[in-house]
């Protein structure tokens, strides 16, 4: 194994999800708070000696170029005019649809581990950039801290929370963010909260009613989770669903509810350090030695 393998690419939750307002761009802006899980897909990254970006293996249904992750690479070259080539890796975990912004996840371990390999020197600010015109998801990302974000969600405060178990229950449901948003029935006029208002227990997601009424299999998860749920940790949708998380008293918990689950999913702790930073400084730091 070596240095360039196993580069995580970790899940997100919405702790909650706002929509505020909708731009003369069609797109949203938003209130939300990003936390990081301990679980997520994993890439791995090889120089090669020709130009060619190769992904393996393709997943069902994304043809390679569309993949965000050859989509990430061929972006970073356009935008440095490199010519190197890659092989690259990825063991998925994540469910697509799920809410779980695995794809921007993936985009964004790409842009850290290529501007490695290929020795481009970009700054965060730069990938964060680069990565917000693949989607709005991937800047935080790209940032790897827990985040109270604002905008389309690039707009980012690192927030320090407590770091929790959740159990993350996905529905037999893929659902596309753009169909959420584009729904009548979707509130776009949430007012704005602070984030002393969010520490306090306020916060939904404004999805979620949409979600269930188009997805029966959303609210089914819900209903079955809430069974085990007290006021503070209502089970709650993450993004533009479908996956439906609730936070647990510990990891014992969790296991417990998931052991009994009819659902698939998983269990994982919330971080606010995304586990993408610890490779990073690692590698930073042996550049450093040598
Ligand atoms: C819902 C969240 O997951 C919250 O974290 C994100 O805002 C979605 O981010 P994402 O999956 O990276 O979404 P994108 O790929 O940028 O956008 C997909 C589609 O969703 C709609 N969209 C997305 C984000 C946003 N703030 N407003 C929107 O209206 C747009 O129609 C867009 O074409
Ligand atoms: N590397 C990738 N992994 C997963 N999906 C990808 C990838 N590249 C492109 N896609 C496309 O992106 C779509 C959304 O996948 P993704 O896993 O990001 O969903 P999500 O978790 O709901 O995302 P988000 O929370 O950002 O809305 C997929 O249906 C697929 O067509």
């Amino acid at each position: 194994m070596n240095q360039l393998s196993n580069w995580p690419a970790p899940a997100k939750l919405n702790l909650f999800l706002h929509i505020t307002s909708r731009r003369d761009d069609g797109y949203h802006n938003l209130q939300t708070v990003f936390q990081f899980l301990d679980f997520g897909d994993s890439l791995s990254f090889q120089l090669r000696s020709d130009d060619q970006l190769k992904l393996t293996p393709e997943l069902p249904g994304v043809p390679n170029q569309q993949n965000l992750i050859i989509r990430a690479a061929e972006l970073l070259r356009q935008f440095t005019s490199c010519k190197l080539g890659a092989d690259i890796q990825l063991e998925k975990r994540l469910p697509s649809g799920g809410g779980l912004g695995g794809g921007s996840s993936d985009a964004a371990t790409t842009l850290l581990a290529l501007n490695h390999l290929w020795q481009l020197n970009l700054s965060t600010d730069q990938l964060a950039a680069l990565g917000l015109t693949l989607g709005a998801d991937v800047p935080v990302f790209v940032r790897m801290q827990a985040a109270w974000a604002e905008g389309v969600g690039e707009q980012l405060q690192p927030i320090d929370l407590p770091e929790p178990w959740f159990i993350v229950l996905k529905p037999q449901v893929n659902i596309s963010t753009a169909d959420i948003f584009s729904d009548p029935k979707l509130v776009r006029n949430s007012p704005l909260i602070t984030q002393q208002d969010f520490l306090n227990g306020a916060g939904h997601n404004d999805c979620q009613p949409v979600a269930e009424q188009r997805f029966p299999q959303v609210s089914e998860v819900i209903k079955w989770l809430a069974q085990f749920s007290s006021e503070s940790n209502q089970p709650r949708m993450t993004g533009t669903g479908s996956c439906v998380f609730m936070k647990c008293e510990t990891e014992q918990q969790a296991q417990q509810i998931i052991d009994r689950s009819p659902f698939t999913g998983f269990i994982a702790r919330g971080l606010n350090n995304s586990p993408l930073a610890v490779k990073v400084r690692t590698l930073l730091a042996g550049a450093q030695v040598l």
